[in-house]
């Protein structure tokens, strides 16, 4: 009854606004104002908007409306705002199912017309803002999607052929055929080219014969396998007349129109999983599949209907590479997600820096606010700073991406790849970063920050693993820092042999002098961009002549070509992983192109330069253009998100 009494006391004195002393009093920690009411922004946001998102701004809208206007999308008053982001407290079959609810609402106002068949440049940049969107508000939906369209839908256009496009696409842009893409077995992840699934071609039938050999040959974390998709595309080794042709791409029909799970075939759920459990992630057994031979996704290799291996390219790994590309897509789409999810992580803690206050200089005299403390500025500022430049480096990447030629892939391929690997990393220091500023408001539920970095963990694993070496005979996935490393490195030895000029891979730089750093470090010489470019192009020169120079040394002292290869990427890894992180400037200072002074130069300078970039904070992360809705209580009114939290509990 008492708790009863005093319930009801609180939210009359709340409504009635009396004086009772059951309301929270006045002080000054509660003379809290929203940042938008005390910080001016200097430049045109909307337009620096229009430079960061690049495209489709329009459409990007729509979509955020689409999403805030739904139900489905989990809407919560708090406070005078409404925002929307999944209930991660729902069971994982209820997330699984809300997913799916919600793919079909999108889907029903025409979202993803023409993700699939859509042509030229205009569509593939609708559907990569419209991706982006999606994602920022639930990884599950996206990747629930981004397995069907890009990977499922990836893999039929560019691995087959007209008579593929002609069945499967428009199908599955309208959700008659829900997709999914067999790649990693239990076995074999990384190591793509050592997976155990085995095809064996029947002449008398005219049917591929799909079969699981053994247990680690079971497909693991498909995503789509556990609950929805009807048919898969199947990653396996080809076996024609005794012989390993290696590995090839099949259509399977997994599940029938009723969900029910097709004769031969078994499949398991993955379980629950550390986030991104709105995705059925499944494992699936082919027990001597029979399927038709026009299922062989077959623009790189074929089989005549007598059993004759075809394929125009001798080469296997080249075969082996042809058949990975379905992926670019896909990492191409993790890289820029990951640059809106850091967006999101900061506006949310840098907005909160701006609002809340925590200790005075003077006794009794008001509390600073958290973004005036330079420790503050120190550990989000720079962080903004590189999430601006990845915005515009992703930008980049995309209009590289849709404007590509055969002569273009091996460009999009190294940038992708090292764009995926660094982006994903900074999302993931940017995220605990951010959920640190906010302090304990950082970990409650709603407030988001925490919740992304599980979403998002996943991304520096799946799609090629960012560490991941890239061997010699490139039978991994093999995408990520491994293989940019060794393209840079293949490209810089090849021109240093030949004598030749640097062309291609951002090399040519290497054309001309080697630059040189001045031994008297200024302040207007540290901000010049002339300075900032020679450093990088130092860094780069120094990193690749050094690692080469190891790679003629391995082999003069007759190690395999293989090993020594290994042990220089690993190296080469770990020293591209500071060249990438400007931040960790300390590394190339030690290699000794400057001195101590010099080092302590940068550093007083960084300092400097966050307190001047403290003022435009506001502006900056409201630039990103994410809707309120997207963001969380705290960023925006956590007093009153909170006393309104604890009255109607
Ligand atoms: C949530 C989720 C969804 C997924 N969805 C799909 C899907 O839909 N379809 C699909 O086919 N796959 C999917 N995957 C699988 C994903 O692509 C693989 O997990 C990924 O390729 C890594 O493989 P692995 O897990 O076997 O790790 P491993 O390859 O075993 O790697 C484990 C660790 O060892 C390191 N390592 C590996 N090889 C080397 C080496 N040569 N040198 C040094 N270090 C090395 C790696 O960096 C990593 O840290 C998904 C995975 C997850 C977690």
């Amino acid at each position: 009854m008492d708790r009863a009494f005093q319930r009801t006391k609180i939210i009359s004195d709340h409504l009635l606004q009396s004086n009772s002393p059951h309301i929270i009093s006045a002080n000054a920690c509660l003379s809290y104002s929203p940042p938008e009411l005390t910080e001016v922004s200097h430049f045109d946001i909307k337009e620096m908007r229009k430079l960061l998102d690049g495209h489709n701004l329009e459409d990007r809208d729509w979509l955020y409306n689409l999403v805030i206007q739904s139900k489905l999308f989990n809407p919560r008053q708090v406070g005078e705002k409404v925002f929307v982001s999944p209930d991660y407290n729902q069971t994982m079959e209820q997330q699984r199912e809300m997913t799916m609810k919600r793919i079909a609402y999108l889907f029903e106002r025409g979202v993803f017309q023409g993700w699939l068949t859509g042509k030229g440049i205009e569509a593939a940049l609708r559907k990569i803002a419209q991706a982006e969107v999606i994602e920022m508000f639930d990884h599950s939906l996206s990747v629930k999607m981004g397995v069907h369209f890009s990977l499922w839908g990836g893999a039929i256009k560019f691995l087959g052929t007209k008579r593929h496009h002609d069945k499967w696409l428009k199908d599955t842009e309208n959700y008659v055929v829900k997709g999914c893409f067999a790649m990693t077995e239990l076995g074999h992840g990384s190591n793509v080219k050592g997976i155990e699934t085995v095809t064996t071609y029947d002449s008398n039938t005219g049917e591929f014969v799909i079969n699981t050999p053994c247990e680690s040959a079971q497909k693991y974390w498909i995503g789509g396998a556990a609950n929805h998709a009807t048919h898969t595309v199947v990653f396996s080794q080809l076996e024609i007349n005794g012989k390993n042709q290696g590995v090839h791409a099949f259509i399977c029909q997994i599940r029938d129109a009723d969900g029910k799970i097709c004769h031969n075939i078994r499949i398991a759920d993955c379980g629950h999983k550390i986030g991104l459990n709105g995705v059925d992630n499944g494992r699936i057994w082919f027990d001597n599949v029979r399927i038709p031979r026009e299922n062989l996704l077959n623009s790189v290799a074929d089989v005549s209907p007598d059993g004759e291996y075809l394929s125009a390219i001798k080469d296997p790994d080249q075969r082996f590479a042809a058949f990975m590309a379905p992926l670019t897509s896909g990492r191409v789409n993790i890289a820029s997600s990951a640059v809106h999810i850091s967006k999101i992580g900061l506006s949310i803690a840098i907005r909160y820096a701006l609002s809340r206050r925590a200790f005075s200089i003077t006794p009794n005299g008001p509390e600073i606010l958290l973004l005036d403390y330079p420790s503050h500025q120190r550990r989000l500022l720079p962080l903004l700073a590189k999430t601006y430049a990845m915005s515009s480096a992703a930008n980049h990447m995309k209009m590289i991406y849709v404007n590509r030629t055969p002569h273009s892939n091996k460009t999009i391929h190294v940038i992708s790849s090292a764009f995926k690997a660094t982006f994903t990393w900074h999302n993931q220091r940017t995220l605990q970063e951010c959920r640190e500023a906010c302090g304990g408001q950082g970990l409650k539920t709603e407030n988001h920050v925490g919740h992304l970095k599980s979403e998002f963990d996943v991304q520096s694993t799946f799609e090629g693993d960012n560490n991941v070496l890239d061997a010699a005979d490139r039978n991994s996935f093999g995408f990520n820092i491994n293989s940019v490393s060794k393209a840079l490195l293949a490209e810089y030895v090849a021109a240093k042999k030949r004598n030749n000029t640097f062309k291609g891979l951002g090399l040519e730089h290497m054309n001309k002098p080697c630059p040189i750093i001045s031994s008297q470090l200024t302040s207007s010489l540290l901000r010049s961009r002339q300075f900032q470019m020679d450093a990088f192009c130092l860094r780069e020169r120094d990193l690749l002549s050094r690692f080469a120079a190891e790679v003629s040394q391995y082999q003069v002292k007759g190690q395999s070509k293989q090993y020594a290869f290994i042990l220089d990427v690993l190296g080469l890894l770990r020293s591209l992983y500071a060249l990438t992180r400007m931040e960790e400037d300390a590394a190339f200072l030690r290699y000794g192109y400057l001195s101590k002074e010099n080092d302590a130069a940068v550093r007083k300078e960084v300092i400097q330069l966050c307190s001047e970039v403290r003022p435009h904070a506001l502006g900056l992360v409201s630039s990103f253009g994410i809707p309120d809705a997207f963001l969380s209580p705290i960023a925006f009114n956590w007093i009153d998100a909170n006393s309104w939290y604890a009255v109607h509990q």
